[in-house]
């Protein structure tokens, strides 16, 4: 009796120390897949995987590991940990469920320079200044009521645009397409920021668009100074300062002239409200004691370098690529010229009030888009650890979006290497669209995502229709050889031809009457 009892205790006191056992793992230890950080494929000692950030098209070198070792990757530089994003299914868990968590770049500034700077608007944390900024651009410059309103700026641009075609065609000339697309979204972005076009006499427009040109190479190193910023400094090593200060200083003396000759205008028109442009609304703000956010000189030259910067590079290599690809699909210049034949005709110009009623002008841009986003990888930095994609990922990690891997993922989209602008027309959009509700996926990336996403992409998709539809309205084009040779080149960190394009202009309508 007595051993039976002693048993049956003994059973007890098993059974209480298991279910100790069991509420101690349950309670105190992490659950397993919540520790667990990302797969991480094979790295070098000390370096970690600088060397794929080292590889001359960093955008495949990444897209090739993730297709290897998963869509989440975990990945180190030097002691600086990144995750690595690329497929639309984690894309839509960062920006749908963590989007205010992610919405910082995370870039660690480089302190005076106007350019990634601490001033800046791009780089700077998601907080009051962001927020302020952000207002104030969309409402005076790039939401759908400024954008209306500053029409007309555009128009008389994209006629010069023309013209300047038309010049080289009577001369038979041929001509570099990025050279004139940027001419076009760089006095554009002008006109509109500044309120006047650079100067083309004194060489102030030349000399602002040299200076965006050599910032985009420049990107690359300005990445990899923001990023190792933080582990060099302990070794007293800035890397590229000298470079990204020489740049700085460059802007800085084109930004004063027109920031002192705006105050100028200002004092000479006792705040009488005419012509009001962006750096008007700013200098204001700047000087107004009651403003919800007090902003610098600085910080409105560091928005302008952004802006020049956003508004003149990306939409210039865009315009390339996507002329390149349809000089080389001769059934989409005819459906194109179908479509503009019969909705702008042959006897005027076509005008950004025609873009909603073009849609394959509009699915050719965003095709473009898709196969050659101009920035093909961006990134953010994650403020605290989270879940994510059934890992952990613990805060302060760099997030790195790899958009060209997911706009060319073979799950998502149809032969994504083609160029086939049918995939975004009307009834197959809607398929489409439908789709990404429910599989929860976000395979469209060219702008970015969430609230840090593009600002400026309204504007860009004006420019593109605009300058795109002009030149296959107006014009045939002819190239040596048979095909446009469409390898590709990362100039900095923005996506480029690695041979550009070039070509000469034959007009096949006749002369528009110049209206400016
Ligand atoms: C084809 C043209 C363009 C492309 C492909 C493009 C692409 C992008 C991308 C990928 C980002 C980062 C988004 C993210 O982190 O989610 C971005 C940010 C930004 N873009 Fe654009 N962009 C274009 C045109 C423009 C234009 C025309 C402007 C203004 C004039 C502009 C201004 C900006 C600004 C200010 C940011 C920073 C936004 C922030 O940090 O809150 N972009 N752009």
């Amino acid at each position: 009796m007595n051993s039976i009892e002693f048993q049956n205790c003994f059973i007890l006191i098993l059974l209480c120390l298991f279910s100790l056992l069991c509420i101690f793992l349950f309670f105190f230890k992490k659950p397993k897949d919540c520790s667990e950080l990302p797969p991480s494929p094979p790295s070098m000692p000390i370096i970690g995987h600088l060397h794929l950030l080292l590889s001359s098209l960093i955008h495949k070198s990444l897209q090739r590991i993730s297709s290897k070792y998963g869509p989440l990757l975990h990945l180190r530089i030097f002691n600086v940990p990144i995750v690595l994003v690329s497929s639309a299914s984690m894309a839509h868990e960062i920006f749908k469920t963590h989007d205010v968590n992610i919405s910082s770049r995370g870039l660690t500034p480089i302190d005076e320079s106007l350019f990634f700077g601490s001033s800046g608007f791009f780089s700077a944390p998601h907080g009051d200044y962001w927020k302020f900024m952000k207002k104030l651009v969309v409402s005076k410059l790039l939401g759908p009521q400024a954008i209306q309103q500053s029409r007309s700026l555009r128009a008389e641009e994209l006629e010069r645009f023309y013209f300047d075609l038309l010049d080289k065609a009577v001369k038979k000339e041929s001509v570099e397409i990025r050279k004139e697309a940027m001419k076009f979204t760089n006095n554009s972005t002008c006109k509109m920021v500044i309120g006047r076009s650079c100067w083309e006499e004194n060489g102030e427009a030349e000399r602002v668009r040299v200076l965006i040109t050599e910032s985009i190479a420049l990107s690359k190193k300005v990445l990899f100074a923001t990023l190792l910023r933080k582990p060099l400094e302990k070794f007293g090593i800035s890397l590229f300062k000298k470079e990204i200060m020489g740049i700085s200083d460059r802007y800085d003396e084109v930004l004063e002239r027109f920031l002192v000759e705006h105050e100028e205008k200002l004092e000479k028109q006792h705040h009488h409200h005419q012509g009001v442009d962006l750096m008007d609304v700013l200098l204001e703000a700047k000087g107004d004691e009651k403003a919800e956010y007090k902003i610098t000189r600085d910080n409105i030259k560091s928005l302008y370098v952004e802006l020049f910067l956003g508004g003149t590079d990306t939409s210039k290599q865009t315009i390339q690529w996507t002329m390149a690809e349809i000089i080389n699909s001769p059934k989409t210049i005819v459906r194109l010229r179908e479509e503009m034949d019969s909705v702008v005709g042959k006897s005027s110009l076509i005008q950004e009030t025609d873009l909603p009623n073009l849609p394959y002008l509009q699915a050719v841009v965003k095709e473009g888009l898709r196969l050659y986003p101009p920035v093909p990888i961006f990134g953010r930095r994650l403020q605290e650890g989270c879940k994510m994609g059934g890992f952990y990922v613990s805060e302060k990690t760099t997030i790195v979006v790899n958009g060209y891997a997911v706009m060319r993922d073979p799950t998502y989209w149809e032969e994504p290497n083609e160029f086939k602008p049918e995939r975004f027309l009307d009834s197959s959009r809607r398929l489409g669209q439908e789709e990404e509700i429910r599989e929860q996926v976000l395979k469209y990336l060219s702008f970015g995502s969430g609230r840090r996403g593009c600002p400026g992409s309204n504007l860009a998709y004006i420019f593109l229709g605009t300058a795109i539809g002009m030149m296959i309205q107006c014009f045939d084009w002819r190239i040596k050889g048979d095909k446009v040779n469409m390898e590709e080149t990362l100039s900095g960190m923005v996506l480029t031809m690695a041979y550009p394009l070039k070509c000469t202009p034959v007009p096949r309508i006749s002369r528009f009457p110049m209206s400016y």
